[in-house]
């Protein structure tokens, strides 16, 4: 690609930023925060999702650097797990301590350094597969807390965000990037197509933060009524579009919020986004060459 490491660094950094913002931006979501209203989440506005996701561009800045041309390794992991918690730090400190985008930093973070280890072109799938791999060496310095992710994965027996890394990310490679690149194919409006990508991680992933406020008959609602939406054509289809309104009623029944899986989306839209930016740049290599 041709960029030297501060250049790319701010490159990754600004587009891992640019995904977090068009996530919160995407209108209407089940449940989350968006442009016209908190879901189900009393503690946050559309104002403090964007204030967290500027404060993380010298996280996501830092774990490229530390991971350019750098081999996978523990002493990597070990690295970017202490950029990625002081990451946590900045967030809460930007948010006056509320738990916006966790689970998007370590994902985010994880894709990032995969990327930075390998400037110079990877797949999608093998991007993701390097994260996982990352994501598999264990952190010795992570002083053990309880969390709602841990609780949630003792009770129920679920994966959560870790193993959801730690497996290579399954639920982008084989179900968000597939269901935006398929909707944006039909020529449905981009903002369908990535509130559908949404709606398919809804429908799939374990999502340790709907257990945690809802429990299983929560999560086994909102897998049920999200592979209704999409079985019936996703929601540019007036079927889709009235079942997603039911969606949100459900969510607010139960208090409950899918932010594992707009943690998922933002890190499909990075993935996404940093693949677009690879073929615009190929391009002006090409023209500049052809000059
Ligand atoms: C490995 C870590 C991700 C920690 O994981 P753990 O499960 O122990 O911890 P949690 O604190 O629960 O955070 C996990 C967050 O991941 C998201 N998530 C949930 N399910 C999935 C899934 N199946 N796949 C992927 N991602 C998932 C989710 O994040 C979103 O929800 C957050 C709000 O959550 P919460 O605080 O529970 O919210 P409320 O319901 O509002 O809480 P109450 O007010 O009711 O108490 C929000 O932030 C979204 O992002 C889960 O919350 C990892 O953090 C870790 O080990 N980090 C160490 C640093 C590191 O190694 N970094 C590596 C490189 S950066
Ligand atoms: N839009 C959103 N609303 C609530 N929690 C989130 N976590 C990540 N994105 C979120």
């Amino acid at each position: 690609m041709f960029l030297e490491k501060q250049e790319f660094s701010l490159h990754l950094a600004n587009l891992a930023v640019k995904s977090l913002i068009e996530e919160a931006e995407l209108t209407p979501k089940p449940g989350l925060v968006d442009k016209d209203n908190s879901g189900s989440h009393s503690d946050m506005t559309f104002k403090t999702m964007i204030q967290s996701a500027e404060a993380l561009e010298p996280t996501f800045r830092g774990i490229a650097e530390a991971s350019f041309k750098h081999d996978l390794s523990q002493e990597l992991r070990e690295e970017i797990a202490a950029i990625g918690r002081r990451g946590e730090f900045e967030m809460l400190e930007a948010t006056g301590g509320i738990n916006t985008h966790k689970g998007a930093i370590w994902a985010l973070g994880l894709l990032v350094s995969s990327i930075a280890m390998n400037p110079d072109g990877s797949s999608l799938n093998k991007i993701a597969f390097t994260a996982g791999e990352l994501a598999r060496f264990s952190d010795r310095n992570l002083t053990e807390q309880m969390t709602n992710g841990k609780r949630a994965k003792d009770r129920y027996g679920v994966n959560g965000a870790k193993g959801e890394a730690q497996q290579g990310f399954p639920h982008l490679i084989k179900v968000a990037l597939p269901e935006l690149f398929t909707s944006r194919n039909r020529g449905i409006e981009e903002n369908h197509c990535r509130i559908n990508a949404l709606v398919a991680l809804m429908a799939s992933v374990d999502d340790t933060c709907i257990l945690h406020r809802g429990g299983a008959e929560a999560l086994s609602c909102t897998k049920s009524l999200a592979a209704e939406i999409l079985a019936s054509g996703g929601v540019s289809t007036k079927q889709g579009w009235k079942l997603l309104g039911r969606l949100d009623q459900s969510m607010r029944k139960y208090n409950a919020s899918p932010g594992g899986s707009a943690d998922l989306l933002a890190a499909a839209l990075f993935l996404d986004f940093f693949q677009q930016s690879r073929t615009q740049m190929t391009q002006k290599q090409q023209l500049l060459l052809n000059y």
